[in-house]
């Protein structure tokens, strides 16, 4: 029997949270006991049957498996692992008498249940999104238990839609995954990768008696160099396909023993051997695959003769881009679409890059951009009648589209020449740099003249920045924005908040004190506000994980600082205190990974222009007085290229822009970074070529291992490891906070040494951050002590 034809227009999935955050609130309800079970789950499937109701509009087909059925309530890798029934074993007791995962199983995954920590969340690819890290064993049970799948197929099915439903492929699966506790040393995930294809196998077949025609595999791991191993002809990937698609196509409407037809998608880069494009995608369709998927904008193109190996298999272009938000060129694409489907042969089918879970639901919904910037954009709602108008392109003609292409045509127009896209003072400051403006004066010299200005102890304490974000202070930001307060009764309230968290740093007995920050929304979006060539959304909220969301802001012009901003709350805070103060600064490559970056210009570049921005507002620091500027750059791992051959090019313009933002500071100025939410172990060098004076990096939660790296590097500066983990409310003892400055000493020499938390402070409570800074005060005490007796 042979499949059903793939539809001409598809997106590999669709934003999850609801265009007003509907599931959020219903998930956060739930949690909180607000909202039971039941109740929840009515509330997805509004959601869920809103999004099939608005994806039809669009101009996607309710009844072609045009439709993804990608519905997480929490995670997509989270819903993979409950539909394999793949619960590590300190979980096994959650586990249904057929071995399924129910909603509230799936919850203690995601969040813990008190005991026992969730599993553990991580970065999905170069993205800011976060998948729950599946924990696999020798032991580990796979199953075929897609019951919350196949029951939301079979409920849309009743209602008149076939969807497709979308689950992570069995290699990117195991790829993410990590081994679990208690594996024997070197224990590989990926050696379980039979039981993990016959659970898929019966997962197929439960879908397909829901009445799923198509199911979309997601195997974005190709793109990654150790998925790419896998992908060359004869290898893994060639295996489990074959045994995927062995089994027959059910006939639509009779699905007794047969599988949907299967749709792979790769995404967030070219999948396989970027040397050999396409070949996956042939590998894929030579064992029976029907239908392959490219990423077009961050991939190449696969090659002539890939295309002409696809034989009969349809090949979905991911011509519109699922991680940016700017409006597609419809005329450029329609070339590059008609060019493949002349080459190949083959079908073509348009589609999405990656899901557009990356993009904000609907430009509609905006009410607070800049009157230029609506027409230039495309949210995930434009972005699927941009994939729906170029498949009509494609099969119809340039002509049935002509209006489109001519509204496009005149976006990327009025985009290309509107002032400040292009400015021509930003140009030429860039064009005039020379290698001394990402230089400093020698580090030793820097440290003599800084502690010459500073006079700080041995082990300097010290926080990152934000303190405790209350009520009161969302609040008064809300009533500020509404204007229920003036301008100058909010500037009141925020010196207050000021005056007393620099009393409480004095009190508390730190030596390098902050402002707080509680003038800050988000420390990107506070930075886009005050920069020309940003804009921030009203509504523009994208998930991050589970019920978490982020609005990035959107930088779609040259970027320059019109007047210090920061520098009025950082004087004014160091006016209350001979202490030293810093003053904190998010830095260029943390401000490009949180926004939406325009897309005609190198990142390069823009980084620079960025810099230039944060090295004015530098300036007029130093010139106010300040002794100490932080340049946090959490998200300097976050941007690293998947593909080790392309990581030296970022690392090398990455820590340019940081040198650039921060090397115009005199060198009596101490120059402090910040880095946070990953693993740095890897790229130590760059961290050391940043040549801050003084980093503190995200440590605690691993006990420090960052140290060993550290010291196996010979890291020459200030280094400030977290002795205090700021993710829970927890206090850590005085006792464990010396255990941690120990362990750092051990392999840190005391003179490079500081004592600070792991991260800002901002989600946290005073009581709690008050107990802990205290221990952390006292601990650093007692280690200067022990010190000096041992001296
Ligand atoms: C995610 S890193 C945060 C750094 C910032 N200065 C803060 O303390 O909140
Ligand atoms: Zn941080």
């Amino acid at each position: 029997m042979t499949a059903k034809t793939f539809p001409a227009a598809t997106i590999l999935g669709y934003p999850r949270i609801g265009p007003n955050r509907e599931l959020k609130k219903a998930l956060e309800a739930h949690w909180s006991g607000r909202l039971d079970e039941d109740g929840l789950l009515f509330e997805a499937r509004k959601v869920q049957d809103r999004t099939v109701r608005r994806l039809v509009q669009l101009g996607l087909d309710a009844a072609d498996s045009s439709i993804p059925a990608d519905f997480a309530l929490y995670d997509q890798v989270l819903d993979t692992t409950a539909a394999l029934g793949a619960l590590p074993s300190r979980f096994a007791d959650l586990a249904d008498s057929d071995g399924g995962v129910g909603t509230a199983a799936s919850f203690v995954l995601a969040r813990g249940d008190g005991e026992r920590p969730p599993l553990e969340l991580t970065k999905w690819f170069d993205t800011n999104y976060h998948y729950l890290v599946p924990e696999i064993g020798p032991e580990t049970c796979f199953a075929a238990v897609a019951h919350q799948l196949a029951g939301i197929v079979r409920r849309q099915k009743d209602r008149g839609a076939v969807l497709r439903p979308v689950l992570v492929g069995p290699v990117t699966y195991l790829l993410l995954a990590k081994a679990e506790d208690g594996a024997p040393a070197g224990f590989d995930p990926l050696t379980r990768i039979d039981d993990a294809v016959a659970a898929y196998v019966g997962i197929l077949g439960q879908l397909a008696e829901a009445g799923a025609e198509w199911v979309q595999l997601d195997e974005p791991g190709l793109s990654t160099d150790a998925g790419a191993a896998l992908a060359a002809p004869g290898g893994l990937v060639e295996q489990v396909y074959r045994k995927l698609a062995e089994a027959p196509v059910a006939a639509p409407g009779r699905h007794a023993n047969g599988r949907p037809a299967l749709l792979v998608t790769t995404g967030y880069g070219t999948a396989g051997d970027p040397a050999r494009a396409g070949e996956a995608l042939a590998v894929l369709a030579a064992v029976g695959v029907e239908a392959v998927h490219a990423d077009l904008v961050r991939g190449s193109l696969p090659s002539a003769e890939a295309l002409r190996a696809l034989g009969g298999t349809r090949f979905v272009a991911g011509i519109v881009d699922g991680r940016n938000v700017w409006r597609n060129n419809l005329l450029s694409s329609l070339d590059v679409l008609e060019d493949l489907q002349a080459q190949s042969g083959a079908a073509v089918s348009v589609g999405t890059s990656t899901s557009l879970l990356h993009v904000p639901h609907d430009v509609a919904a905006e009410s607070v951009l800049p009157a230029h910037l609506p027409a230039w954009l495309s949210f995930a709602d434009q972005k699927v009648r941009e994939a729906a108008v170029l498949a009509r392109g494609l099969a119809e003609g340039r002509s049935s589209i002509a209006a489109e292409l001519q509204n496009a045509e005149a976006a990327l127009r009025s985009r290309a020449k509107y002032d400040g896209v292009v400015s021509p003072a930003v140009r030429q400051r860039t064009a005039a740099l020379g290698e001394a403006d990402f230089t400093r004066g020698p580090a030793e010299r820097r440290a003599e003249l800084q502690q010459a200005r500073l006079g700080l102890p041995v082990l300097p304490t010290t926080t990152i920045g934000s303190f405790p974000q209350t009520g009161e202070v969302r609040r008064a930001r809300a009533a500020a924005q509404k204007g229920s307060i003036t301008e100058a009764e909010y500037e009141q309230f925020l010196k207050e908040e000021i005056a007393r968290v620099v009393a409480l740093q004095e009190e508390l007995g730190l030596d390098v004190l902050v402002h707080g920050e509680p003038e800050r929304n988000d420390m990107v979006q506070y930075f886009a506000e005050n920069f020309d060539g940003f804009a921030a959304t009203g509504n523009g909220w994208v998930q991050s994980y589970g019920s978490r969301c982020t609005r990035p802001s959107i930088l779609w012009g040259d970027v320059s600082r019109p007047a210090a901003f920061t520098v009025p709350w950082t004087r004014y805070a160091q006016s209350l205190t001979r202490r030293p103060l810093k003053g904190m600064l998010t830095g260029p490559v943390t401000i490009l990974a949180w926004s939406f970056v325009r897309d005609d210009q190198p990142l390069a570049e823009t980084a620079n222009q960025v810099a230039l921005a944060l090295r004015d507002e530098i300036a007029d620091l130093e010139a106010a007085g300040t002794g100490i500027v932080q340049v946090d750059e959490p998200a300097l791992r976050e941007l690293l290229p998947l593909r080790a051959a392309d990581q030296a090019a970022y690392l090398d313009w990455s820590v340019r822009a940081f040198r650039l933002a921060t090397s115009g500071a005199s060198d009596a100025t101490q120059i402090h970074t910040h880095l946070c939410y990953s693993e740095f172990g890897e790229v130590i060098a760059a961290i050391a070529a940043l040549d801050a004076d003084v980093t503190s990096i995200e440590a605690a939660r691993s006990r420090l291992e960052v140290v060993a790296d550290l010291a196996g590097f010979g890291f020459r500066r200030g280094i400030g490891p977290g002795v205090y983990d700021i993710h829970s409310p927890r206090v850590p003892s005085r006792e464990e906070i010396a255990g941690l400055i120990e362990t750092a000493l051990a392999a840190i020499p005391v003179r490079q040494l500081w004592i600070n938390p792991d991260c800002g402070l901002k989600t946290r409570g005073y009581e709690e951050t008050a107990a802990s800074l205290r221990n952390v005060v006292a601990a650093a005490k007692a280690a200067r002590e022990t010190l000096a007796v041992r001296a």
